[in-house]
């Protein structure tokens, strides 16, 4: 039962704030959703908790230790990222990339156990990748490597998982299949999210970023508001009650943005 928390998180790049004192807290087990313009900082602020950066102010926290005090590989025992520059440059075989996440756990060239090889290939069945076990990574399709990418994210058995916009290239299937594995996890989830309708069903919290700051925070229904598109996204639109699961859903009307943006042709 692990616990993420973003304490007063600030960065600073080249004298300007991209993120600024950005206090979150997701709690054991909790899906919270971070969503926002481009360029408000939500893959900034991730990249912090996954360690590719150092915030200039606050800390990353998990039960409570600041990560900073972590020994890196003691950190990606407990936190596994989807990151936006996850791609494999290597031509690894889809089996190899994926037994890749046992990284932080093994030592050395110490082979994996059978355990371990059980994982793996559980890991690819979860994400429809078990087909394309002895495929090049090269070779995939877009959605395809994604996946791979996220089987690798789970057999590092994580309790804290942080994704960067993890639907992208997914096809409708695997963007839903995916957020509902999220959902059952039962671990530990930060993920940003572009579409807001899916963030709104799978996340149990949204937090907003605009300009770096932290907007608007709580559970769906109370975040997404047309206040809110509008104030935030700059969206004239409709949010309307999901009628089975009761999650707000937005309607769009491409005739409204097109009159806001003030250059009908
Ligand atoms: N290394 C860098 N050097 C200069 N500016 C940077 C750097 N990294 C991020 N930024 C700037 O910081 C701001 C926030 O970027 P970030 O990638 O965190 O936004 P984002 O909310 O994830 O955006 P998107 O939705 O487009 O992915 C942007 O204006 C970006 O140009």
């Amino acid at each position: 039962m692990t616990s993420l928390l973003l304490d007063g998180l600030s960065v600073t790049i080249d004298g300007a704030a991209v993120v600024e004192d950005l206090a979150l807290a997701v709690e054991a087990r909790q899906v919270v959703g971070l969503i926002g313009p481009n360029g408000s900082g939500k893959t900034t602020a991730l990249r912090c908790v996954y360690r590719a950066l150092r915030p200039t102010g606050g800390a990353v926290r998990i039960d409570g230790k600041d990560l900073s005090h972590m020994p890196l590989r003691d950190s990606a025992r407990v936190i596994a990222a989807l990151t936006q520059e996850g791609r494999a440059d290597l031509d690894f075989t889809v089996e190899e990339v994926v037994a890749l996440g046992r990284a932080p756990h093994v030592r050395g060239n110490q082979a994996l156990s059978a355990r371990e090889r059980e994982l793996c290939r559980r890991a690819m069945a979860r994400m429809e990748v078990l087909h394309l076990a002895s495929r090049g990574v090269l070779s995939l399709s877009g959605g395809e490597r994604q996946r791979v990418l996220v089987a690798r994210a789970l057999v590092q058995e994580p309790q804290v998982l942080v994704l960067d916009e993890p639907t992208n290239h997914l096809d409708l299937h695997h963007q839903i299949r995916l957020l509902s594995m999220l959902k059952g996890s039962g671990l530990t989830v930060l993920v940003t999210l572009h579409d807001l309708n899916l963030a709104a069903s799978a996340c149990d919290r949204l937090a907003v970023l605009s300009h770096g700051r932290l907007v608007a925070y709580g559970p769906p229904a109370d975040v997404v508001t047309e206040e809110l598109l509008r104030e935030v996204f700059g969206v004239e639109a409709s949010v309307v009650t999901h009628p089975l699961t009761g999650v707000p859903q937005v309607l769009y009307d491409l005739g409204s943005a097109t009159t806001m943006e003030g250059n009908v042709a």
